[in-house]
């Protein structure tokens, strides 16, 4: 057999093996949304502690496609924070823990958190925002999973949606204090413009080889 036809003999043996009835689907179902939500992730006392961190030390972040940037080009502006692993374990295996359980469904190969987990200010002051992106790319490991936590209520501000392109429409799920969102990194998202007060989050990515 010639190596084309061993290779598409190979893939009957899975779909066969996949569309067996009795094997139970343990990934995502028909119609079952990519985008997750995890409540009560983190409790209220955990999302006061992390928003006092952010408060007390952060670097600005601004992101730009260029190096000499307008206000009008800008790709991000937060302020952000980056968690201490050491200092902050359990967030680590909280995040890890809801990662694990939603890549039940997602199945990707992952094996770890990428650099640190991420608390960010979006603030009314700079209009506070990050433009559509995707969280995949990078190095021979890709970010696989992204958890977005908001840290404070809702109505403390306006704006400051997290928005999904699903096929080019924009879809958002309720953001609650201490419930994680939990979306495959490769979804086009972003954070509309803080009007109002200001958004508190803490974002993780979890990677994985290729
Ligand atoms: O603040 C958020 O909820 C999301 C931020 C984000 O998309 C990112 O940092 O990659
Ligand atoms: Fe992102």
């Amino acid at each position: 057999m010639d190596p084309f036809e061993r290779m598409q003999q190979q893939m009957r043996n899975v779909n066969s093996h996949t569309e067996d009835s009795k094997v139970k689907r343990e990934g995502l179902q028909p119609g079952e949304s990519i985008i997750m939500s995890v409540d009560n992730a983190l409790s209220p006392q955990q999302t006061a502690e992390l928003r006092s961190l952010v408060n007390q030390d952060s670097i600005q972040s601004i992101v730009s496609k260029k190096e000499e940037f307008t206000n009008n080009d800008e790709v991000r502006r937060s302020q952000v924070h980056w968690l201490a692993p050491d200092k902050h374990e359990h967030i680590y295996q909280t995040v890890l823990g809801i990662a694990e359980n939603s890549n039940k469904k997602y199945q990707f190969k992952i094996s770890a958190i990428d650099q640190r987990i991420q608390l960010a200010i979006y603030d009314e002051s700079v209009q506070g925002f990050y433009r559509w992106h995707m969280d995949w790319g990078g190095g021979a490991l890709q970010r696989k999973i992204s958890i977005s936590i908001p840290l404070n209520d809702p109505s403390e501000y306006e704006g400051g949606n997290l928005e999904f392109n699903i096929n080019g429409d924009s879809i958002s799920l309720p953001q609650k204090m201490g419930a994680a969102i939990v979306f495959p990194s490769f979804i086009l998202h972003r954070v509309t413009p803080v009007t109002k007060g200001r958004r508190y989050s803490l974002v993780a990515w979890i990677k994985g080889e290729f």
